[in-house]
């Protein structure tokens, strides 16, 4: 299948890469012209500018997939591509989008006939490789065209033992990595709960670790101060234990390579999904204290910063590649948001 992909970084281009692996065929643009290069010394077809897209594109309907941040980037973008683009064409949008935006792009759209699908894209930097999990939402004619797509960038069923008692469900999707939430919004509503979670998660390890490591203290009595290995104690739990997760492989991996983490700011950023989740449960009223707790111990960690979140930072670099630096590193909840 022909597809385009605006947006070439850390998700984007392995986008390209997985499906032009498996037989589809890409086109894609990039401001970055390097990032295009790249890809069409590898057999992709370069755009010039969003604009010469649509000339690219023969297959009918066109489909164009953005993966660029969330905020007014990407919704120039979608605008942009809304004007180019005609009746049954396929805006997606695989970023971390907030999905109220969506919502308001695909009526705009709509008026035009061309659909537009959010899909909540997680898989980070790995994806290439392990394939992406995705939570799509949109309406059922434009994400069942789509679906050699998704199969294509989906993990696949893999070694993950089958879950007891779904043999009678019809739908397989959720089993190869992915999953039609709902109408348009929901993909990105699903991620964005998904990456509250993580943030609780995350947090979890990242306290954990912290207690460890402060059992060495001197203000604790001397036949009680333990200097633990946090380390081994990372690796031991990656075996048979029940926290063991994909989280705890990037600390472990992380502790292995730095056990004192000195390569981390421990000043953690955020992309506006954790904000997101708790406005959900304020909206909805559901209590968050955990997710809430998780992201405001973020906000705090640009003050000072303890190991726990050098932990958190050497997750986040695991899993997405984000590099933290310093208090620059700190963002705004607005930048994310295209709406207001
Ligand atoms: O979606 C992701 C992982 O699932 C991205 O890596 C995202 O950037 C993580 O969220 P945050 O930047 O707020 O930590």
């Amino acid at each position: 299948m022909q597809i385009a992909v605006v947006g070439l970084g850390r998700m984007g281009g392995n986008i390209v890469r997985r499906l032009e692996r498996n037989g589809h065929t890409c086109v894609v643009y990039d401001k970055n012209s390097k990032a295009v290069d790249d890809l069409v010394s590898t057999g992709s077809t370069a755009a010039s500018s969003i604009e010469d897209i649509a000339k690219h594109l023969t297959d009918r309907p066109r489909a164009v997939w953005v993966m660029l941040p969330a905020g007014q980037i990407t919704q120039s973008t979608v605008e942009t591509l809304g004007g180019l683009l005609e009746s049954g064409d396929i805006i997606i949008d695989g970023g971390n989008s907030y999905y109220k935006d969506d919502i308001k792009r695909a009526k705009v759209l709509a008026e035009k006939g061309i659909h537009y699908v959010d899909v909540g894209t997680s898989g980070g930097v790995w994806g290439l490789d392990r394939g992406y999990c995705m939570m799509i939402g949109g309406d059922k004619v434009a994400v069942d065209h789509l679906d050699p797509i998704f199969k294509t960038l989906a993990p696949g069923r893999g070694d993950i033992p089958r879950t007891r008692n779904r043999e009678n469900i019809p739908d397989h999707r959720a089993e190869e990595g992915y999953i039609h939430a709902g109408p348009v919004g929901s993909g990105h509503f699903v991620k964005m709960v998904h990456n509250g979670i993580e943030y609780g998660l995350m947090q979890a390890y990242a306290e954990g670790f912290d207690i460890l490591k402060g059992k060495n203290s001197s203000d604790l009595k001397d036949d009680e101060r333990y200097d633990l290995n946090l380390t081994d104690i990372a690796e031991v739990w990656r075996r048979g234990s029940v926290v063991s997760s994909w989280l705890l492989d990037l600390t472990a991996s992380a502790l292995a390579g730095s056990p004192n983490l000195e390569h981390f700011s421990g000043n953690v950023a955020d992309s506006g999904e954790g904000r997101w989740t708790i406005e959900a449960a304020i909206e909805e009223a559901v209590p968050a204290n955990v997710l809430s707790t998780a992201l405001y111990t973020r906000f705090r960690s640009r003050q000072n910063h303890t190991f726990g979140e050098k932990i958190l930072s050497a997750m986040r670099f695991g899993f997405g590649g984000h590099v933290e630096l310093g208090e620059s590193a700190t963002s705004s909840p607005k930048d994310y948001k295209a709406a207001e």
